[in-house]
């Protein structure tokens, strides 16, 4: 449905894109990953058609990306990061203007709509700089709801909020997420675990990994094996690289679920095993390893 194509995007002498390249199907919730400044606010922005790619396009459902198509607008709901709104209008009033810059029809209902679902009734006739940052939030989500796109891009919809408006907000996205195409893009592995069926990963201006959450945090199999015996390392070589952490207790790395392997050859060596578990990478690990942060 959504088609990221050699996606390459220079400011200056500054490439910040490289040439990325993903898809996102119809009903997807893709969490967007990446340290400061990979390339996730162009890369949204360029899906959303706010600015343009140097090389490269962006497909949607067969149309290349076109920012002023109102049609291709009404498509993508778009809750930009820091959530620029207009401190001086009153929720409702900011509502309407985007209502009106979609020209929807239906408006009162549509709007009516979006404030029952991101529950923001007690506040649509404040003025928006009066609004704690989880309303702000909501309104900003409210706005990219508008017309019912099909599509949501959010950029880090909950930076800045406090832990209960992060579950708030998160909750929000997940019943959101539920009928929609939704691209998130955020710094907290939580929020992805929690959220997302899959996973991209951007580090400068690359795409370094793009998978399913459990794929991803499931990679790097380690095994733990403690057992009644000082063994030498070379007793578990065969199935693995091997660390003695006690002089009973070893770390395998594997690239597969070899227990039942390593049970059966304790058993005929007359090892007594106390402990035989395996561990996997979590998403951060995966994440830190793969944007080259020291683990
Ligand atoms: N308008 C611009 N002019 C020059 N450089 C820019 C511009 N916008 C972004 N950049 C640079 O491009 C790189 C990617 O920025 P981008 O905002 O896409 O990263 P990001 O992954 O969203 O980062 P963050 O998590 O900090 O928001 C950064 O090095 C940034 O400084």
């Amino acid at each position: 449905m959504i088609e990221v194509k050699n996606l390459k995007k220079r400011y200056g002498n500054f490439e910040a894109l490289k040439g990325i390249s993903f898809s996102v199907e119809k009903g997807e919730i893709v969490g967007f990953l990446g340290p400061n400044g990979a390339g996730k606010t162009t890369t949204m922005q360029i899906i959303t058609g706010f600015i343009s790619p140097s090389a490269g396009e962006v497909v949607i459902d067969g149309k290349k990306v076109d920012g002023f198509d109102i049609k291709f607008k009404k498509k993508i709901g778009y809750l930009p990061e820091n959530n620029p709104i207009y401190n001086d209008l009153s929720v409702y009033d900011y509502l309407s203007f985007f209502a009106n810059l979609k020209n929807l029809k239906n408006k009162k209902d549509e709007i009516r709509r979006v404030i029952n679902l991101t529950k923001i009734e007690d506040v649509i006739n404040k003025k928006i700089d009066t609004l704690s940052k989880g309303y702000k939030q909501r309104v900003g989500l409210a706005q990219a709801i508008l017309g019912n796109p099909e599509i949501l891009i959010l950029d880090e919809p909950t930076t800045g909020l406090d832990p209960n408006q992060i579950i708030e907000i998160r909750n929000l996205i997940k019943e959101l997420g539920k009928k929609k195409t939704v691209i998130l893009s955020t710094h907290i592995m939580q929020e992805v675990e929690q959220t997302c069926e899959r996973v991209i990963i951007i580090n400068k201006g690359n795409i370094v990994a793009d998978d399913r959450l459990d794929n991803l945090k499931g990679k790097n199999e380690r095994i733990i094996i403690e057992v009644d015996k000082n063994l030498p390392e070379t007793f578990f070589e065969k199935f693995g690289e091997v660390t003695r952490l006690s002089e009973t207790k070893f770390l395998i790395k594997s690239n597969e679920d070899v227990r039942k392997e390593i049970s059966k050859l304790c058993f005929e060596n007359g090892v007594m095993i106390y402990e035989l578990k395996t561990e996997f990478d979590d998403l951060e690990t995966t994440f830190r390893k793969l944007t080259s942060v020291e683990v």
